[in-house]
């Protein structure tokens, strides 16, 4: 008797769109041959008499919602991958699920089907039909599915105003620029109303302003019809703003998969870490990425004394102090607390700056430089219940606030040294511990 399946190991099978296990693509005669020694263990190099192995034994499930980005140099093997996701190219090994159904191996007449209910595809070069209407070209799946020609229309004019080109109905694609052909191009995906959208380099014949728009558009779209979106690209900055996680590609296998985050801080090995390293930081890390435990902050109860000694150790000239429940009361200076000990005082809260500048962990790096400039106080990250998560140190601006947001690998503030002369610290703190001693 099999053993009762808990509800843990029950599959996700609905959170899943597009489920990918152990795919592998090689052209050439004896495709089969080399991609059984691929399965065992063979290199791409030996078995290249046998055929190109484009791809080479790919898992990962892509989910509900989810825009999922295949990145990779040309010939990495992400338009063949793409290819098997819609049933246009047939795997050598391995299988492709959509929506729960296994496309791979299935007979020609059922794979059409499963496309036209569940994929879309977009490409770079539009693909639109010259002599239609922009109307006519989006409405054109749904002339194929013979939807009636007031209801396709009807439906056409919806995702035409949702990609903002309604003025531009009766047109033919000739007379638009080349990002509004693209958004026809997406319009016409979209119109198809299918779960899932491929699409293969679609911004890259764009100039690099209309790419921007179009890829802030897509997000919008996204969040707003809730598609499952599989898009390849090239360009690691495109990747970095599109993806929720991003596969890297190289010579056919997928050598890492992780959110933007992961890829850029904790690359798996040094081609993701070369591919990563002219990326623009600041749009994809977070204040989360880059602050300092809380540790870095000093709880109101240790004193002057107790807050000169933590900032002499840490070698800063300011502190976070934090209150009951690790709240964030404000911050204190070198200086001030300096002073206070001298006089012998044994309370922070005079001392306190409220006026610390605070930041959720989802505050974007490239938005923290304007912070930073207009305070002199360290930046504290605050969760939801105002607790202290973390702490960004005092941050000095180099250069100008437009520097930050270039493609730099590092960004280019430092922290503030002391104001105060350590030597003096210690011999404060030694002749305060004194007079402390003696009483
Ligand atoms: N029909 C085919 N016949 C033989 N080899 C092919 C075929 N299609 C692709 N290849 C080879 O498979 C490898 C992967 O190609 P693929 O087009 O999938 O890469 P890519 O990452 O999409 O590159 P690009 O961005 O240049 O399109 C390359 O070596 C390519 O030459």
């Amino acid at each position: 008797m099999s053993e009762p399946r808990t509800h843990d190991e029950e599959p996700l099978a609905d959170d899943v769109a597009v489920r990918v296990d152990r795919l592998t693509k090689v052209f050439g005669r004896r495709a089969k041959e080399a991609a059984d020694r691929l399965a065992d263990g063979s290199s791409r190099d030996e078995v290249a008499k046998l055929g190109t192995a484009a791809v080479i034994d790919a898992s990962f499930e892509v989910r509900r919602g989810e825009i999922f980005v295949v990145m990779g140099l040309s010939g990495s093997g992400k338009s063949t991958l793409i290819r098997m996701l819609n049933g246009l190219l047939e795997p050598t090994r391995g299988s492709v699920e959509i929506g729960g159904e296994t496309v791979t191996g299935i007979d020609p007449q059922r794979l059409r089907a499963v496309r036209r209910s569940q994929v879309s595809m977009v490409f770079q070069h539009f693909a639109l039909l010259p002599h239609r209407t922009v109307l006519e070209n989006v409405a054109y799946g749904l002339e194929i599915q013979g939807v009636p020609r007031e209801r396709r229309h009807e439906q056409a004019r919806a995702v035409i105003r949702r990609v903002g080109l309604e003025a531009w109905e009766e047109r033919l694609p000739s007379e638009l620029s080349g990002g509004m052909q693209q958004r026809v191009g997406i319009a016409r995906a979209l119109c198809a109303d299918t779960p899932v959208l491929l699409m293969d380099e679609a911004f890259s014949a764009l100039d690099p302003l209309i790419r921007r728009e179009m890829q802030e558009q897509l997000v919008e779209l996204q969040a707003e019809l809730g598609k499952t979106i599989v898009f390849i690209t090239h360009d690691l900055n495109e990747a970095m703003f599109l993806g929720d996680r991003i596969a890297v590609m190289r010579d056919g296998r997928i050598v890492q998969i992780g959110t933007p985050e992961d890829i850029l801080t904790d690359p798996a090995n040094d081609y993701v870490a070369q591919f990563v390293q002219d990326v623009d930081r600041t749009r994809v890390l977070t204040a989360s990425s880059v602050m300092e435990p809380p540790a870095a902050a000093v709880p109101m109860t240790v004193g002057p004394r107790g807050a000169l000694k933590i900032m002499r150790d840490l070698q800063t000239s300011t502190v976070l102090i934090t209150g009951t429940g690790r709240t964030v009361m404000g911050a204190v200076r070198d200086r001030d607390v300096l002073r206070a000990v001298q006089k012998g005082q044994r309370d922070l809260s005079p001392l306190i700056d409220r006026d610390v500048p605070r930041v959720s962990p989802e505050t974007s790096l490239a938005d923290l430089p304007e912070i930073a400039v207009n305070s002199d106080l360290p930046i504290a990250v605050i969760g939801d219940d105002e607790r202290l998560l973390g702490v960004i140190p005092r941050v000095l601006l180099l250069a100008a606030l437009g520097n930050v947001s270039t493609d730099t690998s590092e960004l280019n503030v430092i922290d503030l040294p002391p104001a105060v002369d350590a030597q003096l610290v210690t011999q404060t703190l030694d002749a305060t511990q004194e007079v402390s001693d003696a009483r």
